[in-house]
């Protein structure tokens, strides 16, 4: 069994499942039934037990089942290394969402200690194309899975920075003020950019040599007002020596939250937005794949893995080759897809979940593949 895994989930009142119970043994988890039945909206749950609002980005009263609209709760038994955990996520009507961890509360950020967690759902088939808010993000999730502690780093840069940009909108012009925020953002802006480049480093490491169906990816980041100062103290004068021209934007234009991330599938040299969409779905792949690796050596656990409707744009072999490299590294992968059959080369090396929605109700059922 892997090292971090769920042994059980259970979901009350969340989105389409009334009460939804999977116990699991550690193995893959093959999710599979007809559209709309709430395969993703399990993943959805398991993304809620790491920082931030989850692989739909949806705001808590939207989960919550209709047409009750009651509030949710999301309980699951983790085991992270040697240690077993129960957390429990939920969120009342009209209030954000809550965590306990061991029955005591607890932040979001704390989640990232005890559950690392990576998602690819279908809207990221165009994460190389669209804006750079969705690669920063893919980005983060990956930098979160190696250093916890970044969520705590972003949390404060982005509040600081929400009252920078409040300031400049205002036109105030307290300097002694814009100081005070400018030195928060330096401080926790310099840890976002060194996790950062350790993710990139780490990652370009574990994709070298390693034997893999999927191609390599050589990732860079850019910055659009030319070249990011790294330190602390070069940020905290990037930020006073912008004021007036971020005053005139109303927002901060330099830092760490306008970096882009690109990829080149480097065994051909083409970058990752002139791809086809199969060799770009492989390449969000290959990393995640990379990504599972590295924390297995580092982290003595490969993350779990969201992998929503995986199959669509894999050929059979390419698929196999997944499974096969899923179960290599012993990661607790929950994937998802309308047919068993797309998950039949998994045979017994999975556990398989049948959803099927009835009035208005998600049901899960456990079958087998083989
Ligand atoms: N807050 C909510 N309350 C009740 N039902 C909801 C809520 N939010 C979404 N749903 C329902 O959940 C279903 C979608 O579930 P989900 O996205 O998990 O489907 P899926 O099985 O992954 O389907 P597909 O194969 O089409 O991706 C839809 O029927 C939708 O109406």
């Amino acid at each position: 069994m892997s090292v971090l895994a769920l042994s059980e989930l259970t979901l009350s009142h969340f989105r389409s499942h009334r009460a939804g119970r999977l116990v699991l043994d550690g193995r893959p988890v093959a999710i599979h039934g007809p559209n709309g039945a709430g395969k993703t909206n399990i993943l959805e749950a398991v993304s809620l037990l790491s920082p931030g609002r989850g692989l739909r980005r949806a705001a808590a009263e939207e989960m919550a089942r209709r047409p009750e609209a009651l509030g949710w709760k999301i309980a699951a038994t983790i085991r992270s290394l040697w240690q077993v955990h129960e957390v429990e996520t939920w969120a009342e009507p009209g209030q954000s969402r809550q965590v306990r961890i061991d029955d005591k509360a607890a932040s979001q950020a704390a989640l990232g200690r005890i559950a690392r967690v990576l998602w690819l759902v279908p809207a990221m088939d165009r994460l190389w194309l669209e804006g750079a808010e969705g690669r920063r993000r893919f980005l983060d999730r990956m930098v979160l899975s190696f250093e916890p502690g970044h969520a705590e780093a972003a949390l404060a840069y982005e509040k600081a920075m929400r009252e920078r940009n409040r300031l400049l909108k205002e036109e105030a012009r307290d300097g002694a003020w814009y100081g005070a925020l400018e030195g928060q953002m330096a401080e926790a802006g310099a840890a976002i950019i060194a996790n950062r480049a350790a993710a990139l480093a780490r990652l370009a490491a574990a994709q070298e040599g390693a034997e893999t169906a999927f191609p390599a990816a050589t990732l860079t980041l850019s910055h659009p007002e030319g070249d990011l100062p790294e330190s602390a103290g070069e940020l905290t004068e990037a930020f006073a020596a912008g004021r007036r021209r971020d005053m005139a934007a109303g927002r901060t234009l330099v830092g760490p939250h306008r970096i882009d991330m690109g990829a080149t599938y480097a065994a051909k040299g083409v970058a990752a937005d002139q791809c086809s969409t199969g060799e770009q779905k492989a390449l969000l792949i290959s990393l995640i794949l990379a990504n599972a690796r590295a924390l297995a050596e580092d982290f003595g656990a490969p993350p779990i893995l969201l992998l929503d409707e995986v199959a669509a744009h894999l050929d059979a072999g390419r698929r196999a080759a997944l499974y096969d490299e899923i179960c290599a590294l012993g990661a607790q992968a929950f994937m998802t897809g309308t047919g068993a059959e797309l998950f039949e080369a998994l045979g017994d090396r999975a556990q398989a979940f049948e959803v099927h929605e009835t009035g208005g109700n998600s049901e899960i059922t456990e079958g087998r593949l083989a």
